[in-house]
């Protein structure tokens, strides 16, 4: 027997004995979780954790084995965590509902951003088959109060351009009200520079739209140095201020729909900077509820302010084999460089690695909220 094949058998020998350890633990953790469930008590216990992990880190002949034995653990006690939701089996709740579908009729009421003409009116139209009727509203800010106010049954708001990025300011309200996304929908955004029906480019002055329209056409603007460009409402709402003032030096940047609404005339088509330039719309309601099993779920959280925190956080992602798909992070308000993270990831609310994960980290965290999970577009992020 060569010397590589007699270390082998040694290592079976090992592994075999380390499998029986094993499966003697996990009865032992399903023994627990027994208890645990007589006794109203939380499968996860991170005090308990940590000290182990100390415990077995400290006990250690060789020290360069640290980092690789609180590895190990870690991904130990979360399969055993696992067992122990499965075994308990949603004593700990995450407080959100499954539904077959969400219901929109005729009497459906859905609050969306902007004017007649807007692209999240467009959002709303294509995600809702055109039923339920919409009200347009000023600012994002009154979408979410519509909703808490129970004044819409849902909400329709942008929330990430592929040339410009996210929306900060929907991440900040989607933290602040008790609205919840439960689906997303993304279209493909055309700008087209609109004027009065007898204005020519040569007359133009003066340039409205919503601030994103002027950010995704700044390489088609910057060829009209003395424009004047004036950020302000939505894109529908600039197409219907060029309309009704009847200035001919005014122009707005705005939808097809929008241009056609307010009868004006294209002085210059497709002037956005990228050629697919698509935005991705939430829809929003005021109740926890999901599309069951639907596939992407984001929350966010606010991590205590110690070297690791974030890193200790995702681990809880790495140890249950979810997939993240965005991370994003906001200043909070009022505490100068403390921060929100934004995460999105795949699974199911259904999932007991996503049930695993997210209960660890609400215990973790500082805080934590779940924002929705739904049914993602394909290829959306
Ligand atoms: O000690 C417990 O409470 C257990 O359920 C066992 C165990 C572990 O695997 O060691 C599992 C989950 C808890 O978070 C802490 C420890």
């Amino acid at each position: 027997m060569n010397d590589m094949l007699k270390l082998r058998n040694e290592i079976d020998e090992v592994d075999k004995k380390l499998k029986e350890l094993f499966e003697y633990r996990m009865d032992l953790v399903l023994k627990i979780a027994e208890y645990k469930k007589k006794n109203g008590i939380p499968v996860y216990d991170p005090a308990r954790e940590e000290e182990k992990l100390s415990q077995l880190k400290n006990s250690l002949a060789d020290k360069k084995n640290a980092d690789a034995v609180v590895e190990l653990f870690s991904q130990i006690m979360a399969i055993s965590r696992r067992a122990q939701y499965a075994a308990i089996n949603s004593a700990d709740d995450l407080g959100f509902t499954a539904v077959d579908e969400f219901e929109a009729g005729d009497d459906t009421v859905i609050a969306y951003y902007g004017e007649t003409g807007s692209f999240t009116e467009q959002a709303m139209l294509e995600y809702f088959d055109g039923k339920g009727k919409g009200i347009p509203m000023g600012t994002f800010e009154e979408v979410m109060e519509a909703l808490k106010n129970n004044k819409a049954d849902y909400g329709v708001l942008p929330i990430e351009n592929s040339s410009t990025g996210t929306l900060s300011d929907i991440f900040d309200l989607l933290a602040e009200y008790d609205n919840y996304i439960i689906g997303e929908h993304v279209v493909a955004i055309n700008h087209i520079l609109w004027g009065l029906p007898d204005a020519e480019l040569s007359d133009i002055k003066r340039v409205y739209s919503h601030r994103q329209g002027l950010l995704q056409c700044s390489n088609f603007l910057k060829k009209y140095p003395h424009w004047e460009l004036v950020e302000g409402g939505s894109t529908a709402g600039a197409a219907k201020k060029v309309s009704m003032e009847n200035d001919i030096t005014q122009a707005a940047i705005a939808s097809r729909r929008a241009g056609e609404t307010y009868g004006l005339k294209i002085l210059k088509p497709s002037i956005h900077n990228e050629e697919h330039n698509q935005t991705r719309f939430i829809i929003i309601s005021n109740k926890r509820n999901y599309i069951r099993n639907a596939k992407r779920i984001s929350i966010c959280f606010v991590l205590p302010h110690k070297s690791g925190a974030l890193y200790h956080m995702l681990s809880h992602f790495i140890h249950n084999n979810i997939n993240l798909t965005k991370i994003e992070s906001r200043p909070i308000k009022g505490q100068a460089f403390r921060y929100r993270f934004f995460i999105d990831f795949e699974g199911s609310l259904e999932d007991l690695e996503v049930k695993n994960a997210l209960l660890s980290i609400k215990k973790e965290a500082l805080e934590m909220k779940i924002l929705g999970s739904y049914v993602p577009v394909p290829n959306s992020n």
